[in-house]
């Protein structure tokens, strides 16, 4: 369980997250929704324990991520909405994964495969030389195979095509129905029969939050 209370962060003058309260039971499926600048990605950075607020609290399963981050990242997952300009090859950026998460290595290309993209053909490529989509998959896959209990997921089919971005709902509705799943996205669309729960955020407030 994710339990968020009063979390206020300020950058400068400005307050990012308003004194936020949020409980997210585990296997909740959540979409968090908002206007650009309302605070999405800075609340995903508060909970992944990047980010040190200026009062309140997190806890993921009674962890705080600031003050125990490597436990409380055996629990999460995230894709990021930015990949990262990584040199490394996917095939090492695999061996990454799989050396500082225990993920296995099959589990990865089973899940690239699903997602139509060929570790075979692609695990010497430098990562920051694959297309937008193909970045999206990998960071996608190592997540989905590392199969940890919370899943956060920062725009994850932004880049995707049509046909994959329904193959990776298919693979999040057959295979990770316990899992906690949090998706930032604009579009309810995207991720439309997976999530239970619409949170909506404005100016680093919380003005909707409904069962769907
Ligand atoms: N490191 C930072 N320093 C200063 N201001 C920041 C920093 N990170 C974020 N902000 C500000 O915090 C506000 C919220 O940003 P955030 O990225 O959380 O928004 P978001 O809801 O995820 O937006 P988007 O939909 O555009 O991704 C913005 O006004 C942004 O400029």
């Amino acid at each position: 369980m994710i339990k968020i209370e009063n979390l206020t962060k300020k950058f400068g003058s400005q307050i990012i997250l308003n004194n936020l309260n949020l409980n997210i039971q585990d296997g909740q499926k959540v979409l968090i929704m908002g206007q650009n600048g309302a605070g999405k990605s800075t609340l995903m950075k508060a909970i992944l324990g990047e980010l040190i607020c200026d009062s309140g609290s997190i806890l993921i399963d009674n962890i705080n991520p600031i003050i125990d981050r490597k436990n409380a990242l055996r629990y999460l997952s995230f894709v990021p909405q930015t990949p990262p300009p990584l040199k490394l090859s996917v095939a090492q950026l695999c061996e990454y994964s799989i050396s500082s998460t225990q993920t296995d290595l099959n589990n990865i290309i089973n899940y690239l495969k699903e997602l139509d993209l060929s570790y075979e053909k692609e695990h010497k490529k430098p990562f920051y030389k694959l297309s937008g989509g193909m970045k999206q998959k990998v960071l996608i896959a190592l997540a989905l195979a590392r199969d940890s209990k919370t899943i956060l997921f920062d725009e994850p089919t932004a880049n995707l095509d049509p046909q994959a971005r329904e193959k990776f709902i298919n693979i999040l509705k057959s295979k990770f129905q316990s899992h906690t799943l949090i998706f930032i996205s604009h579009r309810v669309s995207e991720v439309q029969g997976i999530v239970n729960r619409v949170i909506e955020m404005d100016l680093g407030n919380i003005i909707k939050d409904s069962e769907v």
